[in-house]
């Protein structure tokens, strides 16, 4: 039957995912204005056919008919399980009742999960990492890509075709909206959302992408099959360097500040701090207020950015809510590359600027010297210290891109 919505990749492999624009929250928590695809991929080898990867469960009636009408009548021999988050596992049950023989490739971690999540204890094959595994008159090879991102993910090759079946690694946020080759594609429409997608999962684990990275550098990849997003067939050269930047976190000049404020104190001292790097000559200024902008947007901004300037009001003695929420994750990011700097405001005993303090220590990051903690409104001499702090910032800025100030 034919199926416009099922592509050819090669002469035996065939795209049969699907498009989500129905969940609004990634994971529960991370917005998805553009949708996002689970990506499954056929692979036949004539006397036997493999399936990569599954899709979240309330499209798995599509999923089948992407199936059936690429499959006819005859049966799967395997599924390959390379991440068990249940966006690409949760209609793996659907399928296991309707193709009883099929049996499920992962490795020994992925069979614990299969257990723990779906009572799936029979037929299925463990692989080791390197393990090789003929289907039919093809193959496919099996590399541990551990916490990347999860400790169970694996990635397929099929050397015939140099195709990599890279499950998590190398995708993005956004559905796939007719076309799903890269040279179909204007990349500038997903980039934005690619690294969105790469510092809210993949980021934090950007030591084990390198590694991932390192381990794979020998195979010769012509073409990477994802979870989510792009099928790169032209030049997926564009995606691994992408991924490659945003591991080593190579940051841009720049400034995001982000401040949270009740009553406007703590904004004040913010605007003022811009105007100041402003006058100094910096260019890239964002100002963000924590209680509006998406929390996932926050992160992608301050993963690409040199300069941090975080601020907000002591509440409860402590940082505002939203601010110590941002903090405890920016601390788990592990990111690097990073000038900060930190303001804050209180009417009694404060307590924010303490907090501040103590993240500071922990993330490890150049900190800047002034640190305005205010008391209610900013007077002439506070004024004078956020200033102060936005010329320190620019200095920092100036002295970490030189060629850029010439
Ligand atoms: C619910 C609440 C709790 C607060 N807790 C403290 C506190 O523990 N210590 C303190 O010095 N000020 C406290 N404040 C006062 C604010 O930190 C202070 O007024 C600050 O200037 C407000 O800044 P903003 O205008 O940017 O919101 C609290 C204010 C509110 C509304």
């Amino acid at each position: 039957m034919n199926n416009p919505l099922t592509v050819k990749i090669n002469d035996h492999l065939t795209y049969i995912g699907v498009n989500d624009r129905y969940t609004h929250l990634f994971e529960g928590m991370w917005p998805l204005p553009d949708g996002i695809s689970y990506n499954s991929y056929l692979l036949d080898g004539k006397d036997q056919v493999c399936l990569l990867d599954c899709v979240k469960i309330p499209s798995v009636d599509e999923f089948l008919e992407n199936i059936y009408s690429v499959l006819g009548d005859r049966d799967i021999d395997y599924v390959v399980v390379n991440h068990m988050e249940p966006d690409h596992t949760s209609s793996l049950p659907v399928l296991v009742e309707r193709f009883p023989n099929i049996k499920i490739i992962g490795n020994k971690k992925t069979k614990d999960f299969l257990d723990h999540f779906y009572d799936l204890t029979e037929n299925i094959l463990v692989v080791k990492d390197g393990e090789e595994v003929a289907i039919g008159n093809t193959s496919l090879t099996f590399y541990t890509t551990p916490m990347v991102h999860w400790p169970e993910s694996m990635v397929a090759f099929e050397k015939s075709t140099g195709t990599l079946f890279s499950q998590d690694a190398f995708g993005g946020y956004g559905t796939l909206d007719g076309a799903i080759f890269d040279d179909e594609i204007n990349f500038d429409f997903y980039k934005d959302e690619t690294i969105r997608y790469y510092t809210n999962i993949v980021g934090k684990y950007s030591g084990q992408v390198v590694r991932a990275l390192d381990k794979l550098k020998d195979l010769d990849i012509k073409t990477i099959c994802p979870d989510h997003g792009i099928v790169w067939r032209k030049n997926p050269g564009i995606i691994v360097d992408l991924y490659a930047k945003l591991a080593k976190q190579e940051t841009e000049n720049g400034v995001l500040v982000v401040y949270g404020s009740m009553y406007g104190h703590t904004e004040k001292m913010a605007e003022m701090i811009a105007r100041s790097m402003a006058e100094e000559g910096i260019s890239n200024i964002r100002i963000r207020n924590i209680s509006e902008y998406p929390l996932s947007n926050l992160i992608a901004e301050s993963w690409r950015y040199r300069g941090i300037l975080l601020g907000c009001p002591t509440y409860n003695v402590g940082l505002f809510p939203p601010m110590a929420n941002f903090v405890a994750t920016l601390t788990k990011q592990k990111m690097k590359n990073h000038t900060l700097g930190y303001f804050s405001s209180y009417s009694w005993g404060g307590g924010a600027e303490k907090e501040f303090a103590a993240f500071a220590e922990k993330c490890g990051w150049d900190l800047l010297e002034t640190t305005p903690n205010v008391q209610g409104s900013p007077k002439k001499e506070d004024i004078e210290e956020c200033m102060k702090l936005g010329r320190e910032m620019a200095a920092a800025l100036k002295e970490a891109y030189p060629d850029q100030y010439k």
